[in-house]
């Protein structure tokens, strides 16, 4: 199927391929010739499915005609093995779901006519960038929901003035990439509610491996808007639930319980070419399927997610689920550099989509995100300028970190440092299990030890420990609301 979209045909009429409402970047002309000929069968053939219709049009060599015959005079049935395997593998999503935007209906004088149908989601395509701006777009094809205009204009701007000025304390935090050691591309502060969340923040939890050392107490501003993204988010978990869920049952995992935010994360994005890199929110204290409100400042910028590609060889785990990175004896660096080439590879043949993320904006990553999805802030080729941040944005993802998961419980590695929480994606045998391992290899300056546990949770998330660890009576993460 993919010779036959990428060999160029001579184009059909088709005054209605141009698709203006999906804002797809880069859709060629013999990817609209696929999709009208594939309408034209779909509207001859309504019983037969889409994947075996397409199948049948590539083994005709694109020829409508060739099919409809071939369709006509033996049906179905007429599928080989091999165009059957093609047909449910899934590997022409990029043609097949392009037709969903699509209705066919046929003229007054009987001429097949092709519509865009706004329902229905559009389609992201191979190598492809597909910008979504309408909520409705953004909900039926991404794990997020957007609200644009969130707050009311005045508290917005009170609040990125106020972060604005709090930015001045915010820094590069660093990670190790490979053999390097490299600074974020942004700079960044963690807030929380009390000093004493203060002492924790910066001694007891760790992110990426290191401790926090740029912690600061929650601004005014912050915590009242707090309160309203727990709110919005709460509901929209909900709408979530019953609008996309299987069974309008919350994931296996997700917590039942109300969200409410305890730690803000609040980034600047100084400069177009200011970002952060593809990556999921690590999930050692937020727990599996977590749920992120994340609420945008300031200059526009894209908001770039994409699948992550299950792919056994790609993996960075061993049949044992162990971490290629962590294992002593693999000259683990430049496997691991091609590991992560091959995988951005794959993923940018799979396409990508940008949500636009407009001043005062707030986005609610759902709890199918942080696992099956990968998401960054790519560099800007331009930027609009805002009227009170110049060319900053301002980024707050609210979350909650689960008192079950305090580093007081958390598994600690052999070489002394806390154990991370990761969500095994690419190999079919282990993908969605759950596993603590060390993460010192991508602290700089260490050189991290083979630890590897599986992780047990309950339905709910919670953790379920062969032992508890380091029971003391530090007090967990105070709600923000519930602190003033
Ligand atoms: O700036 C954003 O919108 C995303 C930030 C992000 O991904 C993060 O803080 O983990
Ligand atoms: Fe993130």
């Amino acid at each position: 199927m993919d010779a036959f979209i990428s060999r160029k045909r001579p184009r059909l009429s088709t005054p209605e391929t141009s698709r203006p409402n999906n804002g797809e970047t880069g859709a060629s002309d013999t990817e609209d010739s696929t999709d009208l000929k594939l309408a034209m069968l779909i509207s001859l053939f309504p019983r037969t499915k889409q994947e075996e219709l397409l199948d049948i049009l590539v083994s005709c060599d694109g020829s409508v005609e060739a099919a409809s015959s071939l369709l006509s005079s033996q049906g179905s049935a007429v599928l080989s093995p091999a165009t059957k395997k093609r047909a449910t593998s899934g590997s022409s999503l990029g043609v097949q779901t392009s037709l969903l935007s699509h209705v066919v209906t046929t003229t007054k004088n009987g001429v097949l006519k092709q519509e865009n149908e706004i329902k229905k989601p559009p389609a992201i395509k191979k190598g492809k960038t597909l910008h979504l701006y309408a909520p409705e777009d953004i909900a039926a094809s991404t794990p997020c929901t957007i609200i644009h205009n969130f707050l009311p204009a005045e508290e917005a701007n009170a609040l990125l003035v106020e972060l604005l000025e709090e930015s001045q304390h915010f820094s590069r935090y660093e990670f190790q990439l490979f053999n390097r050691t490299v600074q974020s591309p942004h700079t960044a502060c963690v807030y929380v509610s009390t000093l004493e969340e203060y002492r924790q923040q910066t001694s007891e939890y760790t992110y990426g491996g290191t401790y926090r050392s740029n912690v600061r107490q929650a601004t005014t501003e912050l915590r009242s808007v707090s309160r309203k993204v727990q709110q919005t988010v709460n509901a929209e978990i909900q709408k979530r639930i019953c609008e996309v869920y299987p069974g309008g049952k919350k994931l296996k995992y997700q917590s039942p319980k109300e969200w409410r935010p305890n730690a803000a994360f609040v980034n600047c994005y100084d400069g177009p070419a200011e970002s952060v890199g593809f990556h999921s929110d690590e999930l050692t204290y937020l727990g599996p399927h977590p749920v992120i409100g994340s609420l945008s400042l300031g200059v526009e910028r894209e908001f770039r997610v994409r699948r992550v590609v299950a792919q056994d060889e790609d993996d960075k785990t061993d049949k044992d689920g162990k971490s290629i990175l962590e294992q002593k004896d693999s000259p683990s660096k430049s496997r691991s550099r091609e590991h992560h080439n091959a995988s951005a590879a794959r993923a940018d043949a799979q396409g990508q989509i940008s949500i636009h993320l407009p001043h005062n904006s707030l986005l609610v990553m759902h709890a199918e995100m942080q696992e099956e999805w990968k998401h960054a802030i790519t560099p800007a080729p331009t930027i609009s300028p805002h009227p009170v941040a110049g060319n900053r944005r301002i980024n707050i993802t609210y979350r909650w970190y689960r008192d079950t998961l305090h580093p007081r419980y958390t598994p600690r590695c052999r070489c002394g440092m806390h154990a991370i929480l990761r969500c095994a994606q690419r190999k079919a045998e282990s993908r969605g299990r759950y596993m603590w391992t060390c993460y010192a290899s991508f602290t700089p300056g260490k050189q991290g030890c083979s630890f590897f546990q599986w992780a047990e949770f309950d339905d709910d998330g919670d953790p379920v420990w062969d032992q508890r660890r380091n029971d003391d009576e530090a007090p967990t993460l105070a709600n923000f609301s519930a602190s003033q």
